[in-house]
C-alpha cells in the first residue's frame, strides 16, 4: 500500500518527469538498445543494483536490451593473483593460451554471473551467455603480436531474437569462435559495436568512468558527428581507451546503429536519463541526418 506522506516539490516534480518521458517511452518502444557495461563502469553493489534496476525497467516498458560487458580490471586482478605478466598493445590485451583461461573464466563465470543476478534480483529475467553461444560471433585473429585476440568477422543475432521475444534480456561476455574452433578475446566495446551493428540497433551505449568525450579544454563534447570525432583523435584530444570507444562508434554508426553515446556507467540512473529525458546525457556521436522526434 503507499504510504501517506505530506505532498512537497519533489512529488510534483517526480510526477512532471514521469509525464514528460512519454514521448520517449513511445519512442523507444520496441527498439533495440546495446549497452556496453565496462569494467570500470562496474562500481559497488549499489551501483551494479542501480544499472540492473534502469535495465529492468527499460525491458518493462518495451525496450529490448542487450547488456555487452567488460571486466578488463578483474581480469588483471585474476592474473596478478595467479602471476602471469599480462600486457596491452593499442588498448587491447595481448592474449596467450594462459591468459585466454584466466579472461574466459573471468568474464564468462565471475564478471557475467554477477550481472545476471543483479538483473534477477530487480526483477528481470537475464540469460548469461558469451559470444561462443549459439554461434553468436565468428572472429579472425585481429593481429599477430596479439596472440588470441578476436576480429569479429560475422555476428548471427538469431538467439538474441528469440531472447528478445521471450522477454528475456542478454547478458554478452566479450568471446568469440574462431573458424577451427578457437576461443578468441574480444575488447569489449568493440564486441558491443559488432552486435549492435548486426542488430542494426537503435541506440548504442558505451558506458565508462568519464561523463562523455572531452574536448580540448577539458569540457564534454554533448553532439559529435563522425568527422568531428575524427578531427578531435587526429589532435590527439582523443587519446588512450577513448579510441577504441569512438572507433566502435564510427564503425557501428557505418554498420547501422542509429547512435551512439558515451556517458558515465557511475552517474546515477545515466542510461534512463540518456533514453527518457529531455536532458540526455555524455555525448552523442551520430550523422547530421534530420532528427526524428524525440533526439533522433
Ligand atoms: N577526449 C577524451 N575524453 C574523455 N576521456 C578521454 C579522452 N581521451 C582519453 N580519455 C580517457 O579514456 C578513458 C576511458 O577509457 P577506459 O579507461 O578504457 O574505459 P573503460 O574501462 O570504461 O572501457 C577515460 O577515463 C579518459 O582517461
Ligand atoms: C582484447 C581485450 O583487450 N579484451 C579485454 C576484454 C575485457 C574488456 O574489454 O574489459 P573493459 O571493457 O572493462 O576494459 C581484456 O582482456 O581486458
Amino acid at each position: 500500500m503507499k504510504k501517506q506522506r505530506p505532498m512537497t516539490q519533489d512529488w510534483f516534480a517526480t510526477a512532471r518527469t514521469l509525464s514528460e518521458a512519454l514521448p520517449y517511452l513511445q519512442r523507444y518502444a520496441g527498439a533495440i538498445v546495446v549497452i556496453k557495461f565496462g569494467g570500470h563502469a562496474m562500481g559497488d553493489a549499489e551501483e551494479m543494483a542501480s544499472f540492473a534496476r534502469d535495465v529492468v525497467l527499460m525491458r518493462q516498458v518495451g525496450v529490448n536490451p542487450v547488456i555487452v560487458h567488460g571486466g578488463g580490471p578483474m581480469i588483471n586482478e585474476m592474473l596478478g593473483k595467479l602471476n602471469i605478466q599480462s600486457d596491452f598493445v593499442r588498448g587491447k590485451r595481448v592474449t596467450d593460451a594462459a591468459t585466454m583461461e584466466v579472461v574466459e573464466m573471468v568474464l564468462s563465470g565471475a564478471v557475467n554471473k554477477r550481472i545476471v543476478q543483479a538483473i534477477q534480483d530487480e526483477g528481470g529475467r537475464a540469460v548469461g551467455l558469451s559470444g561462443k553461444d549459439g554461434g553468436m560471433v565468428t572472429c579472425e585473429a585481429d593481429d599477430p603480436e596479439l596472440g588470441l585476440v578476436g576480429r569479429p568477422v560475422a555476428v548471427n543475432t538469431d538467439l538474441l531474437h528469440h531472447l528478445f521475444t521471450g522477454g528475456f534480456i542478454p547478458v554478452i561476455a566479450p568471446l568469440g569462435m574462431g573458424r577451427q574452433g578457437e576461443t578468441y578475446n574480444i575488447n569489449g566495446d568493440t564486441a558491443a559495436g559488432a552486435i549492435a551493428g548486426a542488430l542494426k540497433a537503435d541506440r548504442l551505449l558505451l558506458l565508462t568512468d568519464v561523463s562523455g568525450v572531452k574536448n580540448a579544454s577539458g569540457e564534454v563534447v554533448t553532439q559529435l558527428s563522425p568527422a568531428h570525432v575524427r578531427e578531435l583523435t587526429e589532435a590527439g584530444v582523443i587519446a588512450g581507451g577513448m579510441i577504441p570507444k569512438t572507433e566502435t562508434a564510427l564503425a557501428a554508426i557505418e554498420g547501422g546503429v542509429r547512435a551512439v553515446v558515451i556517458l558515465d556507467g557511475r552517474a546515477p540512473n545515466a542510461c534512463l536519463l540518456e533514453l527518457f529525458t529531455d536532458h540526455g546525457a555524455g555525448s552523442i556521436i551520430r550523422n547530421s541526418a534530420p532528427q526524428i522526434t524525440p533526439k533522433g
